[in-house]
C-alpha cells in the first residue's frame, strides 16, 4: 500500500529534510506543489485533503490555517511540526518513547515535540514519572542550538556578513516551548529556560543542572542514570551513556544529519550534584527525524525506517 504524503512548507528547512528522509521510499507517494502554488490557499486545500498524511512544516499561524483547510470528515491525518498544537486538546504529543508507540500509531492529529523540549523531556519526564525527581522542583534548562533551529530567517542571519559568534535569547522568560516542557513533564511550575545559538548549522545540547542533595528524596545521580537506561532500553533512537568520564561535548560546524538522541548524567564524586545533558540534531530527532518516525508508526511501518541512526 502506498501512502500519499503532502508536506505543507516543503521549501523550508524542516520540510526539505523530511523529503530527504523519504526519498526513494516506495511506501510513500509525495504530493508536490510548484513554486507558484505552494502558498496558494486553493492549491494547498486540495493537496491537504488529497493526502493520507499531511506534514505541516510551517510557522504556527500557517499551521493553524492548514488544519482549518482540512475537511474534518475526510481521511487526512496530520503531523504538525510547529508549536501550534503541542498542548492542544485532541492532539497526540508525538514523542513515541514517552507517550507510547501505539498512541502515535492510532492518532489522527499528531503534534511533533519542539527541538529543545525533546532534549528536556527525554531527560526529565521519565524521572519525574518514576518519582525520582520531584514534580514541584524549580527546574532550569540551559541550551545551545545550531542556527538551522530558527529556520530560514536565522539561517540567513548566521550566513550573512556580521553574523554573531554567539546569540543568547529568551530574556522575556516566555519562550514558546515553556508550556510543552511543563505539561509533558508533569511539572508544577514552568521551567526557567536559557536558550542560545552558535554558528554551527545543526546540533544542540540541552542541559538540566540539578542540586540533587537539596531534594527531599536526595536521589543519587547513579540512580537517575540507571533509571533512564532502563526506561530507554528498547528505544532504538535513544542512547543513555554510562558513567565513564567525558571531558567535553562538542557541536561540530560540519556535523552530518542524525536522528539519534544521546543522554548523559554527569555528577560530582558524591553524586549529589548533577548535570543532565541531551545531545541531538535539532533537525533530526528535534524535527524532521521525529516527523518521519511518527509517520512510520502512523502507517504501520518499521519505526526507524529511513532514519539515520549513526550516533545513537
Ligand atoms: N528548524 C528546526 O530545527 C525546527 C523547526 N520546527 C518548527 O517547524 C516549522 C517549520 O520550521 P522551519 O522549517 O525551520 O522554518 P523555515 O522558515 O525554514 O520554513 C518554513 C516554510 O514555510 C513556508 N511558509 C510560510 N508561510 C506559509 C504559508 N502560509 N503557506 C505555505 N507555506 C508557507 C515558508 O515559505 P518561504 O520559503 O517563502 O519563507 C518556508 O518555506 C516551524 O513551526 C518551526 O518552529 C520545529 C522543531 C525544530
Ligand atoms: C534556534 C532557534 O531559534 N530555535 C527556535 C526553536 C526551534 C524549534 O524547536 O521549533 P519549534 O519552536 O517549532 O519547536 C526558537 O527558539 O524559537
Amino acid at each position: 500500500m502506498t501512502h500519499k504524503v503532502f508536506i505543507d512548507g516543503a521549501a523550508g528547512t524542516t520540510g526539505i529534510e523530511i523529503a530527504d528522509r523519504l526519498a526513494g521510499r516506495s511506501e510513500f507517494e509525495i504530493l508536490r506543489l510548484d513554486e507558484q502554488q505552494r502558498k496558494d490557499l486553493a492549491a494547498r486545500r486540495e493537496a491537504l485533503n488529497a493526502a493520507d498524511i499531511a506534514i505541516l512544516c510551517l510557522p504556527d499561524d500557517a499551521a493553524r490555517e492548514a488544519v482549518d483547510l482540512i475537511d474534518p470528515a475526510g481521511g487526512t491525518r496530520v503531523i504538525d511540526a510547529s508549536s501550534a498544537h503541542r498542548t492542544s486538546e485532541g492532539w497526540c504529543y508525538g514523542f513515541p518513547e514517552l507517550i507510547g508507540r501505539e498512541r502515535v500509531a492510532d492518532a489522527r492529529r499528531v503534534s511533533n515535540p519542539g527541538c529543545y523540549p525533546t532534549g528536556f523531556l527525554a531527560l526529565v519526564a521519565p524521572l519525574v514519572k518514576a518519582g525520582l525527581l520531584p514534580a514541584d522542583w524549580p527546574f532550569t534548562v540551559n541550551a545551545v542550538s545550531g542556527f538551522s533551529g530558527g529556520g530560514k530567517p536565522l539561517i540567513e542571519r548566521f550566513r550573512s556578513e556580521g553574523a554573531p559568534a554567539f546569540r543568547a535569547y529568551g530574556y522575556d522568560l516566555a519562550h514558546k516551548h515553556l508550556p510543552e516542557m511543563q505539561a509533558h513533564a508533569g511539572l508544577d511550575h514552568p521551567v526557567i529556560f536559557a536558550p542560545s545559538v552558535v554558528p554551527a548549522y545543526r546540533g544542540m545540547l540541552v542541559e538540566v543542572p540539578l542540586h540533587l542533595g537539596a531534594m527531599a528524596t536526595e536521589p543519587h545521580a547513579d540512580n537517575l542514570r540507571a533509571a533512564l537506561a532502563d526506561f530507554y532500553a528498547d528505544a532504538r533512537l535513544v542512547k543513555v551513556h554510562g558513567s565513564a568520564p567525558v571531558g567535553e561535548l562538542l557541536l561540530e560546524t560540519g556535523a552530518e544529519a542524525t536522528d539519534g538522541l544521546e543522554l548523559f548524567v554527569f555528577a560530582n564524586e558524591g553524586g549529589w550534584n548533577a548535570r543532565l545533558v541531551a545531545r541531538l540534531d535539532n533537525l533530526g530527532k528535534g524535527a524532521s527525524g521525529a516527523a518521519v518516525q511518527n509517520l512510520n508508526l502512523m502507517c504501520g511501518l518499521p519505526e526507524t525506517a529511513g532514519l539515520r541512526l549513526a550516533s545513537a
